[in-house]
C-alpha cells in the first residue's frame, strides 16, 4: 500500500516523504518521538516533506535564515521566517502535498545560537488540509522536469511547537532552555549523507534505463548502407554507435556496483556510531559527496548520450529519455550541488594527504595515496590487465591529490590565508577529487567482477565490461596518465586498441547486459526501449494520442493562422 503511494501523481507526489522526511525521523528522533511520528509516516498516515532549502540559502547550510527560538515560559519553540530570502523554497512536496514537514532551522536558546538543527512542524490540517495558523505555503512553479511533483515554498509567522518537536537524538533542549551538545554538530547532517548514497543507486538505475533503450532502439533501428548493396544494418553495428552506448553501459555496472558499496559503508559505519564511535564519519561523508557528484554527473552526460544516439526519435518524449535526463540533472544539484559536494571530498583528501606526509598509515579508500610510489616506473605494461588499469588510476589520483595539495601549501607560503589558497587552488582541487572518486569506482568494479558469485561465462562478460569502462576512462583522460611519463604514448595506444576490442567483445551480449537490469517497460516508459521491440507500430499509436491531434483543424488556425493567411492573400 505504502509502495504504491509512492508518486500520487496529478501534481503531488510523496517521493519526499520516503527518501528524506520518513529516513530523518528514523535517523534524528529520539525513541520516544519514533513512537510517535515514524509509524505514523511508513503507514502515510502523515504526509511529510524535508525543509532545509531556502530561496536564499541551499549549499550553505549554516547561512540558513528560519529560527526556532526557545521559549521556556511555554516551553515552546517560536519558528519564524524574518526575511524574504528565509523563506523555504524547493522542498518536495512542501507546497501543495505535506501535511508536516521536518524544518532545518537556526536554534536559539538563552539568547545564543546553536547552529542548524531540525524541527518538526505540522503545516497543513489533518482535517481539510488547509494551512496551519501562521503558515503560508505554495508551489514554487514549473520546472526543467518532474513536474507531477510539487516542489513548494513555506513562509512560518512565529509559528509555535512544543519543545518535544525538536529532534532531539543528537543535540537536546532542556525545558529549563539549557543546550546539551551533541557528539559532533555535522550529526544534524546524517540524513544528508544517507540520501547522497541513494543517489548513486538512482544514477546507476537512470543510467541503466537509457543504456536499455538506446541499446534495445539501436538493434531495431537500421539505417544507412554499410556496403553498397547491402541491406541496412542495425545501428549497433557501427563502431561509433558501439563507443557512445557501451562506456554508458559500463558504467551503469560500475555505479550500481559503487552504490552496493556505499550502502555496505553506510549501515556499517552508522552502527558504529550509534554505538558512539565516530571515526568513520568524515570517511562516510567524503564518500558520499564525492561519489553523488561524480556518478550524477557522468549519469546526466551519458543519458544525453544516449538521447543522442536515437536520432530525432530520442528527441521525442515517446523515448522516455528527456524525461530521465530532467530527472538526472536534478541529482546534481538537489542534495548537495556537486561542484560543492567534490570539494567536500578534496577538503577530506587534503586532511588525509596532511596526515600521510606526517607519516601516518592511511586507510580505507584513501589507503592508496600513501602507497603510491610518486616516481613513476615506466614501461610496456598490459593494458588489458585490470590490476594494471586499477593501479594506473590510483597512480593518477594520488599524483593530482599531490599537485593540488603542494600547490595549495605553495600559496599559503608565499603568504595567503588558508581560505584563499583554497580558492585559488579549487579547479585543481576538483580534479584530483574527481580522479580519486574514478579510482575507486574502478577499484571497486574491478573487485566485484573478481568476486562476485556468478556463472564463470557470466565473470568473463563483466571483466570485459569492467575493462571496457576503465579503458574509455584512460583514453578520455590521457593527459592525467601521460604527465608525469607513468603511462607512455605507447600504454595509451595499446589502451585504445583494447577499447576497440572491447566494444566488438561485448557487442554480442548488449541486449542480454540491458536484459539483465529487468527493468519493466512500466518502469521504463519508452516506445523506443520497448521488450517486444515493436517500435513503430507504437511510436504512431503514441503520437496519434498527441492532444494536438484531438481535432483535425486545431483552433490555433481559426484564431491565428486564417486571418493571417487571408490578409497576406489580400494583399496578392
Ligand atoms: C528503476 C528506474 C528508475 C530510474 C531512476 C531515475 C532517477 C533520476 C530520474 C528522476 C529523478 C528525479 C528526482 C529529482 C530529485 C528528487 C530528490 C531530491 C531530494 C533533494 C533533497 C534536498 O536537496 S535536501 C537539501 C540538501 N542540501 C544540501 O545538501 C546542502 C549542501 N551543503 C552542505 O552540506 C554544507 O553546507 C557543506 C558541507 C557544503 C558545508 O558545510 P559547513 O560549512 O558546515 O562545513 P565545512 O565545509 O566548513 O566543513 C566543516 C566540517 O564538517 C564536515 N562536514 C560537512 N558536512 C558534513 C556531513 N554532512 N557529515 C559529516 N561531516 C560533514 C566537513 O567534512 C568538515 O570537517 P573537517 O574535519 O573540519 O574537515
Ligand atoms: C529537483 C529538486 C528537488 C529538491 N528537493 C529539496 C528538498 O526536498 N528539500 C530541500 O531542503 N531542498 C531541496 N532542493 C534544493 C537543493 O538542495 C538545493 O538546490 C541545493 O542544495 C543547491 O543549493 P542552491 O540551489 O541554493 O544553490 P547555491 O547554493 O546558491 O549554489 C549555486 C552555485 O554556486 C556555486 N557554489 C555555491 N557554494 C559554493 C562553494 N562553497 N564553493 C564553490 N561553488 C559554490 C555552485 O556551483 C552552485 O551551483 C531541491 C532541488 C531540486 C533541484
Amino acid at each position: 500500500m505504502a509502495a504504491a503511494l509512492q508518486t500520487l501523481g496529478g501534481g503531488i507526489g510523496i517521493t519526499l516523504h520516503w527518501i528524506a522526511f520518513t529516513p530523518t525521523i528514523e535517523q534524528q528522533a529520539t525513541e520516544e518521538q519514533k513512537k510517535k511520528w515514524l509509524k505514523l509516516a511508513q503507514d502515510v498516515a502523515i504526509v511529510g516533506a524535508y525543509a532545509q532549502t531556502e530561496m536564499g540559502h541551499g549549499t550553505f547550510v549554516r547561512g540558513l535564515e528560519t529560527t526556532a527560538t526557545y521559549d521556556p515560559s511555554t516551553q515552546e519553540f517560536v519558528i519564524n521566517s524574518p526575511t524574504l530570502t528565509s523563506t523555504k523554497w524547493w522542498p518536495g512536496g512542501l507546497g501543495k502535498t505535506a501535511n508536516h514537514a521536518t524544518v532545518m532551522a537556526q536554534l536559539y536558546t538563552r539568547g545564543k545560537c546553536y547552529g542548524p538543527h531540525n524541527f518538526m512542524v505540522q503545516i497543513r490540517s489533518l482535517e481539510n488540509h488547509q494551512p496551519c495558523p501562521g503558515v503560508t505555503l505554495g508551489d514554487i512553479g514549473p520546472k526543467m522536469e518532474s513536474n507531477g511533483n510539487d516542489n513548494g515554498f513555506a513562509r512560518f509567522d512565529h509559528v509555535r511547537i512544543p519543545r518535544e518537536n525538536m529532534l532531539m537524538k543528537f543535540a537536546r533542549v532542556e525545558a529549563d532552555g539549557t543546550y546539551v551538545q551533541p557528539p559532533s554538530s555535522k550529526l544534524a547532517y546524517s540524513n544528508m549523507v544517507y540520501l547522497r548514497g541513494t543517489f548513486v543507486m538512482s544514477a546507476a538505475q537512470a543510467l541503466a534505463s537509457a543504456t536499455t533503450i538506446a541499446v534495445r532502439y539501436s538493434c531495431v533501428r537500421r539505417q544507412s548502407e554499410m556496403k553498397p548493396g547491402e541491406p541496412e544494418p542495425q545501428i549497433l553495428e557501427y563502431q561509433t554507435q558501439q563507443y557512445k552506448l557501451f562506456p554508458q553501459l559500463a558504467a551503469a555496472y560500475a555505479f550500481w556496483f559503487a552504490s552496493w558499496f556505499m550502502t555496505q559503508q553506510h549501515g556499517s559505519i552508522t552502527g558504529s556510531m550509534e554505538k558512539g564511535d565516530m571515526s568513520g564519519l568524515a570517511e562516510l561523508h567524503a564518500l558520499s559527496a564525492g561519489l553523488k557528484s561524480y556518478t550524477t554527473a557522468v549519469t546526466a552526460r551519458g543519458i544525453d548520450v544516449c538521447r543522442m544516439a536515437c536520432g530525432g526519435h530520442g528527441y521525442s518524449h515517446a523515448s522516455g529519455l528527456p524525461a530521465l535526463f530532467g530527472g538526472a540533472a536534478a541529482l546534481c544539484t538537489a542534495e548537495g550541488e556537486n561542484t560543492v559536494m567534490m570539494l567536500q571530498t578534496a577538503r577530506y583528501l587534503v586532511k588525509c594527504f596532511a596526515q600521510s606526509q606526517a607519516g601516518k598509515r592511511l586507510t580505507g579508500t584513501v589507503a592508496y595515496l600513501s602507497a603510491v610510489q610518486p616516481s613513476p616506473v615506466a614501461g610496456n605494461r598490459n593494458m588489458s590487465d585490470l590490476g594494471t588499469l586499477v593501479a594506473a588510476f590510483q597512480h593518477r589520483a594520488a599524483r593530482m591529490v599531490r599537485h593540488a595539495a603542494m600547490q595549495m601549501q605553495g600559496e599559503m607560503q608565499k603568504g595567503k590565508a588558508r581560505e584563499d589558497a583554497w580558492n585559488s587552488c579549487s579547479v585543481l582541487l576538483i580534479k584530483a577529487a574527481e580522479a580519486h572518486v574514478h579510482s575507486f569506482v574502478v577499484r571497486n568494479f574491478a573487485e566485484t567482477v573478481q568476486t562476485v558469485e556468478v556463472d564463470e561465462s557470466v565473470r568473463a562478460v563483466l571483466t570485459s565490461l569492467c575493462q571496457l569502462y576503465s579503458l574509455y576512462g584512460i583514453t578520455e583522460h590521457a593527459g592525467d596518465f601521460l604527465k608525469d611519463g607513468y603511462l607512455t604514448g605507447r600504454d595509451i595506444d595499446a589502451a585504445s586498441s583494447h577499447l576497440s576490442a572491447m566494444l566488438a567483445r561485448v557487442r554480442p551480449d548488449a541486449v542480454a547486459l540491458v536484459d539483465a537490469f529487468d527493468l519493466h517497460d512500466k518502469i521504463l516508459r519508452s516506445v523506443l526501449g520497448r521488450y517486444d521491440g515493436r517500435v513503430y507500430e507504437h511510436l504512431y499509436e503514441w503520437a496519434k494520442k498527441s492532444p494536438l491531434n484531438k481535432s483535425e483543424v486545431h483552433e490555433s488556425y481559426y484564431k491565428y493562422l486564417q486571418p493571417f493567411l487571408k490578409s497576406n492573400r489580400a494583399k496578392l
